[in-house]
């Protein structure tokens, strides 16, 4: 039976007054792999912000891995954000740091305590990335598609049940991002949903999937046309 792991009903989203979507409806199913498309400034980022909390939802209903979206409190929002992992364009790897303190700053700032878990979970992620013998180096020494694969390593660290991805392949070179759109797929596999925002079509016609666009501030879903 199918789980909804997102849901919103006559949904409008603001930016300060402006008036960027209106009246979204639609439903995520736990395990789904859905993308989001549309034009720059179409509101794909203002979607997403919507859904980790970063902009309220004031008008309409949602809800997003048991949490409603409506009523959210600013202090609830650190624990929403331990339900979903959130991948960024521009990786935000705290470039002061290896990548293994940059996931152990995230546990941490999470509740982790314990040393030998927090190493065995660190270790367990970057496994799944394929970055675990490089886990000693900077951001700024390792390429970028590995610093993604490590922001995706950082985002699954508390098992989220859904990945938020924004643009994650946008600063990445085409033979890139088909790696890190491999690694999204695997985690997928393994029964974790994702919602990704694209302007990559090669992507889209590659690995087709569920595609919900953006277009004159509605939001619907799109058949692909099989290439
Ligand atoms: N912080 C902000 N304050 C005011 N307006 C904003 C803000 N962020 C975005 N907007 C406006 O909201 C609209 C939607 O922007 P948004 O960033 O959500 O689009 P997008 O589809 O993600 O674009 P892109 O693909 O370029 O990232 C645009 O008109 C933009 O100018």
């Amino acid at each position: 039976m199918s789980e909804l792991i997102v849901e919103l009903n006559n949904v409008s989203i603001f930016q300060k007054e402006s008036l960027v979507l209106s009246d979204i409806n639609l439903a995520i199913n736990k395990g789904e792999f859905v993308y989001l498309i549309g034009k720059t400034g179409s509101g794909k980022s203002s979607f997403m912000k919507t859904l980790y909390g970063d902009l309220p939802l004031t008008q309409g209903s949602g809800s997003i891995v048991g949490f409603d979206l409506r009523t959210l409190k600013e202090k609830e929002i650190p624990f929403l954000r331990r339900k979903i992992g959130i991948v960024f364009q521009d990786f935000k790897l705290l470039p002061d740091r290896t990548i293994q303190d940059n996931l152990f700053f995230v546990l941490k700032a999470t509740g982790w305590k314990d040393k030998n878990e927090i190493s065995k979970r660190i270790d367990e992620v970057l496994e799944k990335v394929d970055m675990k013998t490089k886990g000693f180096k900077f951001p700024h020494q390792i390429s970028g598609g590995e610093q993604q694969r490590v922001a995706i390593a950082r985002a699954l660290l508390n098992d989220p049940e859904l990945i938020l991805a924004d643009e994650p392949t946008g600063n990445l070179d085409p033979q890139t991002s088909v790696e890190v759109m491999k690694v999204l797929r695997d985690i997928n596999a393994n029964g974790q949903s994702i919602l990704m925002a694209t302007h990559d079509y090669a992507l889209l016609l590659k690995y087709p999937s569920k595609t919900l666009k953006c277009d004159g501030s509605k939001v619907f879903e799109v058949v692909q046309k099989s290439a």
